[in-house]
């Protein structure tokens, strides 16, 4: 038997899911020019002091959105440390 309700709350949940990845892929597509930036000139791959910055920014965000901040910066974390090893991978093909 069909659960309208559940139906109705997993249509929205897949709405946000599609929203993630459309912003994720955005956000992917401007680090890759950023490494290809900075494999050009010279600069390194990660810059820490830059992440400490996002990951207090993002988790007073969180606390503000009433989200966890530790899995905000889990979460970032994950996401940053990709980017890296996408960066190194530019470096390394020059
Ligand atoms: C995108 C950059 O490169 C790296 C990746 C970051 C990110 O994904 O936000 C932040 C800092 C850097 O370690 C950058 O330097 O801005």
């Amino acid at each position: 038997m069909p659960d309208e309700t559940l139906n109705r709350f997993r249509q929205s949940i897949d709405n946000i899911d599609a929203a993630l990845i459309h912003m994720l892929a955005e956000r992917f597509k401007v680090t890759q020019a950023v490494g290809a930036y900075k494999a050009t000139h010279n600069l390194p791959p990660a810059d820490p002091t830059r992440e400490d910055a996002q990951i207090a920014r993002l988790r007073a965000l969180a606390k503000q959105a009433d989200l966890d901040p530790e899995f905000s910066e889990k979460f970032l974390r994950f996401i940053i440390d990709e980017v890296i090893r996408h960066h190194e991978r530019l470096r390394d093909a020059i």
